[in-house]
């Protein structure tokens, strides 16, 4: 944990930025290609801290796995190949890597323990048990399976027809990854779409899945083979920086590589009903993920509403949204989004709490939180609560301050950008 100490004196920003790989496809390639049999190979992965704990679990599963620079090979015999591991698996901070995970294990034929962080040793686990041992998974741990350590004995698995009691991402896959292993189609019906990038991959990987109204089927038994992943750049990332660009004085910038895949854009339609000035050129429409090239200038921004079925496509980006803001002109409300209150922290209470030390006009509410701008912000001793997204939230503001702002840990957001700071000197002037 290292504190750090933000003096910017409120820079503009030109130039260009790529945006470092996507956290959720990067963690998936990993699993895809260890599930799959044969040689799967990996571009644009992503090396935040998060990533490389799915690779260790992995590596521990006895899958064979190599990095170079942000290339990843897989090389596995298959799911049926695996060793039983001897030691417990780590997951470090990542939830996507402990729920996801527990799918997989499920239906795996190995019996593994696996635990994280202080910050994972808090989140609600019982969203994906509870549907797993509704297709028959062996999953123990404190508090009957709500939370880590969690060992799992891997067996043979039914299928089901679910519906999702919340827009989760990790819910959804974790059933769909258990699935792959069970008898008969399952099926996940969602009232909110979340990111689909489990079905993209699961098809690049040579699966069926069919996917109509929110409804995703899909036939257990299938296998995976080996692959190449091309991985965007992450559009949770790339959020901090377009925010920056909007509220930094005479600011231009371009980020290129942004993952624009239409369950992940929640971020470009805030900033179009902000009047943002921000012009899209896409890339790749025809791949698995689309991507596109950004630039955002400085922009006079109105307050907005943001609820209901956009949330679950901007969930991350919702601390960065709150500081973009305090910068706009009127009120910006922000509902429907108790999923922040189970995230690395309580997402509501720490950008509540850390914005008002800033100066922001800014109050929770039971599923948000409404901000009234514009108000200028001044320097603060802020804390991260070792969540990635606070620190960076802090960061950004720290562009735009009178005064320093100091983050008690800036390590965090290693989690999914470790780049960051460097990024920040690339285009700060
Ligand atoms: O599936 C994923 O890769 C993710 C899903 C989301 O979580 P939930 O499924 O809990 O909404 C998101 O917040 C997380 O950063 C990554
Ligand atoms: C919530 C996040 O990740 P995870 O759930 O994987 O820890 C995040 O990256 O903001």
């Amino acid at each position: 944990m290292s504190e750090k100490e933000l003096q910017y004196s409120k820079p503009s920003l030109q130039g260009t930025i790529t945006i470092p790989g996507d956290k959720s496809v990067s963690h998936r390639s990993v699993m895809f290609g260890s599930i799959a049999t044969g040689r799967t190979t990996v571009s644009g992965f992503l090396l935040g801290e998060d990533c490389l704990s799915t690779i260790d679990c992995f590596r521990k599963l006895g899958v064979e796995i190599e990095v170079d620079g942000t290339n990843v090979t897989i090389n596995s015999a298959g799911i049926d190949a695996w060793q039983e591991p001897t030691e417990v698996l780590y997951t470090g901070n990542s939830g996507t890597t402990t729920r996801l995970m527990l799918g997989i294990l499920a239906g795996s034929s190995v019996h593994t323990v696996m635990t994280g962080d202080a910050s994972i040793g808090k989140r609600p686990m019982r969203r994906v048990i509870d549907p797993l041992r509704q297709m028959g998974a062996h999953i123990t741990g404190r508090a009957d399976g709500q939370y880590t350590p969690l060992a799992i004995q891997g067996t043979t698995l039914q299928a089901i027809d679910y519906q999702m009691p919340v827009a989760s991402a990790q819910v959804k896959s974790a059933i769909l990854l258990a699935g792959l292993r069970a008898e008969g189609t399952t099926i996940v019906r969602e009232t909110e779409v979340s990111r689909d990038h489990t079905e993209r991959m699961l098809r690049q990987f040579g699966a069926q899945v069919d996917v109509a109204d929110g409804v995703v089927s899909f036939k257990g038994g299938q296998t995976l083979t080996g692959t190449h992943v091309s991985v965007p750049g992450d559009i949770s990332s790339a959020a901090f920086f377009l925010a920056a660009g909007a509220i930094c004085r005479d600011s231009d910038i371009v980020l290129e590589n942004v993952g624009v895949n239409p369950t992940r854009d929640g971020m470009i339609e805030v900033l179009q009903n902000m009047n943002a000035a921000m012009t899209m050129e896409r890339e790749n429409d025809g791949g698995a993920e689309p991507t596109a090239t950004i630039r955002i200038q400085t922009s006079t921004l109105k307050g907005t509403t943001i609820e209901g079925a956009i949330i679950p496509r901007l969930i991350d980006e919702i601390p960065i949204i709150a500081l973009l803001a305090t910068q706009a002109n009127g009120k910006t409300i922000i509902k429907d989004a108790e999923e922040l209150k189970v995230k690395e922290t309580d997402r509501i209470t720490a950008v509540v709490d850390e914005l008002k030390k800033l100066g922001a006009n800014i109050e929770a509410t039971d599923d948000g939180m409404i901000i009234e701008g514009p108000t200028p912000l001044h320097g603060a001793n802020l804390k991260t609560y070792g969540d990635h997204r606070i620190g960076m939230m802090g960061a950004v503001a720290a562009l735009i301050t009178d005064g320093a702002v100091t983050l008690d840990d800036a390590d965090c957001i290693a989690v999914s950008y470790p780049e960051f700071f460097e990024h920040i000197e690339v285009v700060k002037k």
